[in-house]
């Protein structure tokens, strides 16, 4: 029997857990990138300080669905492999954490372990940080044979996801000729510089979804936080530019998540559409809401698997 392990950020389910989700995200040395005492008095303060302000955009749209969303695609890819696979979950930042899913598989007697992120795209904060505690596990436990088996931003089922879910959602909101703003998860410009291929991987996948689909495109970044230089363009400056070209359908696609979660409901839903309405006058403004799961996503991950 082989064993999938499928990994993800994680998600906090209520305010206490909001701040071991932050303190458990800011011990990360992917995340601040200083010693360990340091980093440790850091993310003591910033876990305190930011908690109850996070608590309350979770509130807002009801909790984050980046949990459920896991739980169904953890299902469904169970379901499509069969009997010969026990598929299990974990997380960088809650619980089960990556250890304890390992352990999971471990304790069914399974030895042979493919591991899958929920990112499309290599970051040094996301998939770097898996691997540090991927590697740390396998030295723990060397009989096991764990093996990561990389992004997939470019795969044709990666392409078809995303083409069928923006067609869906342009027929529904019977947009004409929209310009697809692909907003992804901003990172430090401190890591671009230092080799992280991230940017280029995202700006490769709309490329490659908007000449599918045939429609125009710009690529954008979001959700920072604090005082460090981030990548650029923020996602408000590109709107702000786009209104001044006279672009008037507009549909922003989190192209870095597989998930709904936070930085969708929340930082598109809440903040940078109604500031398109509200502040620049954009009539038709929307975002593209991630389904729960997709036939395209699970063949992703089978593909991913078939190819191992
Ligand atoms: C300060 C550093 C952060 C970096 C770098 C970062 C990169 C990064 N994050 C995601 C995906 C998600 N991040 C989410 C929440 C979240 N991220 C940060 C900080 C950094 N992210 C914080 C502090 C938080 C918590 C919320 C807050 O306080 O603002 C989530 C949401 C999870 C959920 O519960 O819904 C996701 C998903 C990517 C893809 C990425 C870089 C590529
Ligand atoms: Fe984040």
């Amino acid at each position: 029997m082989k064993g999938v392990l499928l990994i993800n950020m994680g998600s906090p389910l209520s305010r206490k857990e909001m701040r071991e989700f932050l303190f458990n995200m800011f011990t990360d040395k992917a995340i601040l990138p200083f010693p360990k005492l340091p980093r440790t008095m850091l993310a003591l303060m910033i876990s305190t300080l930011r908690s109850p302000g996070s608590w309350k955009k979770y509130e807002l749209i009801g909790g984050s669905k980046l949990m459920q969303s896991m739980q169904l695609i953890n299902d469904q890819l169970s379901a499509e492999l069969g009997s010969d696979y026990v598929v299990t979950s974990a997380y960088s930042y809650s619980r089960p954490s990556i250890r304890q899913g390992i352990e999971t598989l471990r304790a069914k007697g399974i030895t042979d372990i493919k591991v899958i992120t929920m990112y499309p795209h290599s970051a040094f904060s996301t998939t770097g940080s898996v691997q540090t505690d991927l590697k740390s596990v396998q030295q723990r436990y060397p009989e096991l044979t764990i093996q990561e088996l990389g992004t997939y931003g470019e795969d044709e089922h990666f392409i078809a996801y995303w083409v069928d879910i923006i067609q869906k959602a342009i027929d529904k909101n019977g947009y004409k000729k929209p310009t697809l703003v692909f907003s992804a998860h901003s990172i430090p410009q401190y890591n671009v510089d230092d080799g992280d291929t991230y940017v280029e991987e995202i700006k490769t996948s709309a490329r490659l979804i908007s000449e599918k689909l045939g429609v125009a495109h710009r690529v954008a970044f979001q959700s920072k936080i604090g005082r460090i230089k981030w990548v650029d363009p923020d996602t408000k400056d590109c709107l702000k530019a786009m209104k001044a070209e006279g672009i008037d359908e507009i549909m922003l696609v989190p192209i870095s998540f597989t998930n709904e979660n936070l930085e969708t409901a929340y930082d598109q839903g809440c903040e940078i559409v109604p500031y398109g309405k509200n502040e620049l006058g954009f009539q038709y403004i929307c975002r593209v809401e991630i389904p729960a799961s997709h036939p395209e996503l699970i063949a992703i991950l089978k593909n991913l698997l078939a190819k191992a």
